[in-house]
């Protein structure tokens, strides 16, 4: 079970002490937005590069971009542990995530909550996570979309058919409230990202949100 804080919702003129503010989280959230594959413009590659030195966990970059063929292998060279693109945008989905294996980073595609599960059963293996969207991409502080729950089942599912070790990430409007329920239906990688950034107490949040979590698997 792994918390990966976004932070889009931190403070973004003070990334290098904010990403110090959640020490104990398994990797830092990374919402790149183009304003063209989704309304909002956030940061790119020179940021990430920057922010790079400020802190050891590893970058999870979740790319909402319209050309993810063309950007998302710079992403992996630039020190991202895990790097996800939007199926929906890739022109090549396969030979995007062999390319950023090939830069020595975590392959993961995302869907957005219209998008079905099942046209990509042939290409978990290619993948080291996949992303399900909970909220529809762009802006954080949403309302999770309960709708997305029955996929995030049928993605697992499919992920034990298959024996794949890939794992599957839940993204948009997770919180202490909607955590357990993204659990027990099979997600083990939770974004969360106003839920950490509003509390009082980032880390205590990044740490109740684990265990909340690892209490519907125990
Ligand atoms: O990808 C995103 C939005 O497109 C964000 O990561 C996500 O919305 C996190 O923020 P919050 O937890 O506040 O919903």
């Amino acid at each position: 079970m792994q918390i990966t804080p976004s932070i889009l919702n931190a403070d973004l003129a003070n990334l290098g002490a904010e990403v110090r503010r959640i020490g104990s989280a398994d990797m830092v959230h990374i919402d790149v937005m183009d304003n063209h594959f989704v309304p909002n413009l956030t940061l790119g590659l020179p940021v990430v590069e920057s922010l790079r030195a400020h802190t050891e966990l590893p970058f999870d970059a979740h790319l909402m971009i319209a050309d993810p063929d063309r950007w998302a292998p710079a992403y992996a060279e630039a020190g991202c542990a895990s790097v996800t693109f939007h199926v929906e945008a890739a022109a090549a989905p396969v030979r995007l995530a062999r390319e950023i294996r090939a830069q020595g980073a975590r392959a993961s595609m995302a869907l957005k909550p219209a998008t079905p599960i099942e046209p990509y059963e042939d290409m978990l293996a290619e993948l080291d996570m996949l992303l399900i969207m909970t909220v529809e991409p762009g802006f954080g502080g949403q309302k999770f979309l309960d709708m997305c729950l029955p996929k995030i089942r049928r993605a697992r599912a499919l992920m034990d058919k298959h024996g794949v070790e890939t794992w599957l990430q839940v993204d948009g409007g997770v919180s202490l409230e909607t955590i357990e329920r993204c659990a027990e239906a099979g997600a083990d990688v939770f974004v969360a990202g106003s839920a950490v950034y509003s509390a009082a107490d980032p880390d205590a949040m990044v740490k109740d949100l684990r265990s909340k979590a690892e209490a519907v698997r125990a």
